[in-house]
């Protein structure tokens, strides 16, 4: 195949379509357990969590509102800067809200410690956050995540939302990238 033939860019597949979709479906019916009786605010992360809030809120029964919010701590290479900014900030009030943040991952967890620290300071009634996937090795602050569909090992992944350099979101599942691609 020639040059952009995306599987040469992946190592190994880590987790099909259907294994995430399983997941997610477990994810979602504890979240409804815990929710029970009350509203939720979703807060999906731009861009990597849009596949995860679009499968997660469709299998979830309880009432949910969405909104989105854009923050950046990555441009466009497999480190984290450390430094977060807000691209786009949300259009709700979190007052009294019962806040769930939505991620794709938990890398360094710089991005969601700092996120959860911004989203309490707005009053709402509670902030927890689910994740679809932890890097527990990669980890360089303590945060509490209620909600995790898998801990992976410390290889840089892509698709179901995750990209590198932009790329890969696309894929229906999640991969590990082929050194040749980012060395
Ligand atoms: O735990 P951390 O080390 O902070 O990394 C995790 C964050 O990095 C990625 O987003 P990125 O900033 O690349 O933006 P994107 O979602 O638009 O790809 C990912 O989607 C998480 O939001
Ligand atoms: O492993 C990863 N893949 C894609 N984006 C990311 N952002 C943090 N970690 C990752
Ligand atoms: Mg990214």
């Amino acid at each position: 195949m020639d040059s952009h033939d995306v599987q040469s860019d992946l190592k190994h597949v880590l987790y099909t379509r259907e294994q995430i979709a399983d997941r997610i479906k477990e994810l979602a019916a504890e979240i409804d357990r815990d929710y029970a009786g009350r509203d939720v605010l979703l807060v999906g992360v731009l861009k990597g969590a849009v596949m995860v809030m679009a499968d997660l809120s469709r299998a979830l029964h309880s009432h949910v509102s969405m909104d989105w919010m854009a923050v950046s701590s990555y441009g466009s290479g497999t480190q984290s800067s450390g430094v977060v900014r807000i691209l786009k900030d949300l259009e709700t009030d979190l007052l009294g809200k019962h806040v769930l943040i939505v991620e794709d991952i938990i890398d360094s967890g710089l991005t969601l410690s700092w996120l959860r620290t911004n989203l309490e300071s707005r009053g709402p009634a509670s902030v927890e956050i689910c994740a679809l996937l932890r890097k527990p090795a990669a980890s360089k602050v303590d945060i509490d995540v209620k909600y995790v569909g898998y801990d992976i090992p410390n290889e840089f992944v892509v698709g179901y939302g995750l990209d590198f350099a932009e790329k890969y979101r696309n894929l229906d599942f999640i991969g590990t990238l082929a050194p040749h691609v980012y060395e």
